[in-house]
């Protein structure tokens, strides 16, 4: 059975059930499966006053999909999946030039929006159908629920969506996930996390950034509920930990960053929120000093480091976190390969092999032909992840490859470095970035540190980074030692809740 009817097709189970839960707002699965229904006409009808050239028709081009992350976009993307079209998620808040660059790299064959649109995105999408106040509630009073036609919906290798990642170049790539790469996915979710009945999960992740996937189709598929937390309300600590308090969630999904903010909050612990059983990270290193504090404050919930690029689907590796875990390594460990993968290490990269790699990049041959190749025709993918497989066939991540960098003549990773920085008690978070001349040659290593110390002047400053040195140098070469420290109260977040060292690289 395809995801969409498998979803859909719970309304007839529980029609009642929530599906989709905002902040003031609960929509049951009827109310999911009518919304998809009504957009699906509308979308037909718009498609059949275009005049489509044959390929058009027959190709199943991609619909853009704008908007924030709420009950109609949801009920958008999956509507656009029903008639067989891959959507492309692309979040409301995003920069108008980044939209247009995505617009014009994908062309899509309509964009739906479910947000009011400013003039310049009006003038950017050719063609928009606003579904911005769609009176769809008029429909789900009814006991008996349309008849739905699954017969044209996305299924085995025809596309899903197309999530667009940045890029290391800015231009960015359009990652085309099948609907094979996104069931696996999910079956994958479905069975190696705990199984709760009922269960409440966090979706917090943009719909733009693949994390999301993590949220929306498990739930979906077995009869969760989405609690869906607005960027509005993440990027306002007040009204996050508000609702935090004010909502119950049993599997927890962000990147570590998000969780870190979430830590600061003393009532964020397992007495006031004994619901909340189990928590999946990814999208960037899960740190022994978050796991240990996520630990304290929750000791009896699973946590699970889960690892993988958007070209992979998600995640393809997976770790429950313990505390013997914790004891025995400096850097924890990202999984074991979920069924269908078999992870590789060509010389320290690691490989991504198997039935999560996704199609390559849409209308990017070229970029494609560079990452995605196959291995015993099988699709792999180059992850530009530098790691090792151990004894037990663990996978043991070491650092972005690109973030290697030649200093004084010494190869260095630069998250090896920042690692060993955070053991330290009074070191929070580390990052440490090169600084460059103007013939691109490291000329400094700067480290970035967040910590809760005060400095009441330079001279307290230069004995604490006397301190940090000295005990850096335990652990580290003397030719790896950053030449600079600078401290901050807390780091700039990406848009998807990622360190954003882009940010951090301005402050070099
Ligand atoms: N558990 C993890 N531990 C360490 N690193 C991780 C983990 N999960 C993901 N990552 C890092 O995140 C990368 C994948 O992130 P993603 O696909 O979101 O792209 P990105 O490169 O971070 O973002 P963009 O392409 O938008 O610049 C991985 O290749 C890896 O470097």
């Amino acid at each position: 059975m395809n995801l969409v009817e498998e979803i859909l097709e719970k309304a007839k189970s529980y029609p009642e059930r929530t599906a989709f839960e905002e902040k003031d707002k609960a929509y049951s699965y009827q109310e999911l499966y009518c919304a998809v229904n009504e957009l699906s006409k509308l979308i037909t009808d718009r498609l059949v006053s275009k005049t489509l050239t044959d390929q058009e028709t027959q190709l199943k081009e991609p619909l853009l999909i704008f908007g924030k992350n709420s009950f109609l976009t949801l009920a958008a993307m999956l509507a656009t999946n029903l008639l067989g079209h891959p959507y492309i998620p692309v979040d409301a808040h995003t920069p108008f030039e980044r939209t247009a660059m995505i617009y014009t790299a994908a062309n899509p064959l309509l964009t739906i929006s479910s947000v009011e649109l400013e003039a310049e995105f009006t003038a950017l999408f050719h063609d928009t159908l606003v579904v911005e106040d769609l009176d769809w509630q008029s429909f789900t009073g009814k006991n008996v629920l349309p008849p739905l036609d699954y017969s044209h919906a996305v299924s085995g290798e025809e596309s899903a969506y197309l999530i667009y990642t940045s890029g290391t170049t800015g231009i960015p790539k359009g990652v085309e996930v099948s609907h094979n790469n996104l069931k696996s996915f999910t079956q994958w979710m479905n069975t190696a996390f705990l199984t709760l009945d009922k269960n409440r999960i966090l979706s917090q992740a943009l719909y733009s950034f693949d994390l999301s996937i993590f949220s929306i189709y498990p739930s979906l598929t077995t009869g969760g509920t989405l609690v869906s937390i607005s960027r509005d309300e993440t990027i306002n600590f007040k009204h996050l930990f508000e609702r935090l308090n004010s909502t119950v969630i049993n599997t927890w999904v962000s990147t570590p960053s998000f969780l870190d903010i979430c830590l600061l909050e003393p009532s964020f612990k397992e007495a006031t929120h004994p619901e909340l059983k189990q928590f999946i990270f990814c999208g960037e290193e899960l740190t022994v000093k978050t796991a240990h504090k996520l630990l304290t404050a929750f000791p009896s919930a699973s946590i699970f480091n889960t690892y993988g690029p958007t070209e992979a689907t998600g995640a393809v590796t997976s770790i429950k976190i313990t505390p013997q875990l914790l004891k025995k390594y400096e850097r924890l460990p990202i999984g074991y390969a979920k069924p269908g993968v078999e992870i590789k290490i060509i010389d320290n990269e690691i490989i991504i092999v198997g039935n999560s790699v996704a199609k390559g990049y849409y209308k990017n041959l070229e970029k494609t032909n560079i990452s995605f190749f196959n291995i015993a025709g099988q699709p792999a993918y180059h992850t530009g992840d530098a790691g090792y497989l151990d004894e037990n066939g663990l996978l043991h991540y070491q650092g972005r490859i690109d973030f290697q960098v030649k200093f004084n003549g010494y190869r260095i990773e630069l998250q090896d470095i920042e690692s060993n920085l955070q053991k330290s008690d009074s070191v929070e978070k580390a990052v440490v970035l090169p600084k460059t001349n103007d013939q691109h040659k490291v000329t400094a290593l700067v480290a970035f540190i967040q910590t809760n110390q005060k400095f009441v002047d330079k001279a307290s400053e230069r004995a604490f980074t006397k301190q940090v040195k000295a005990s850096l140098s335990q652990s580290i070469m003397d030719y790896m030692m950053p030449t600079k420290f600078v401290y901050l109260t807390d780091f700039p977040l990406t848009q998807n809740g990622k360190v954003d060292r882009k940010a951090l690289a301005e402050k070099v």
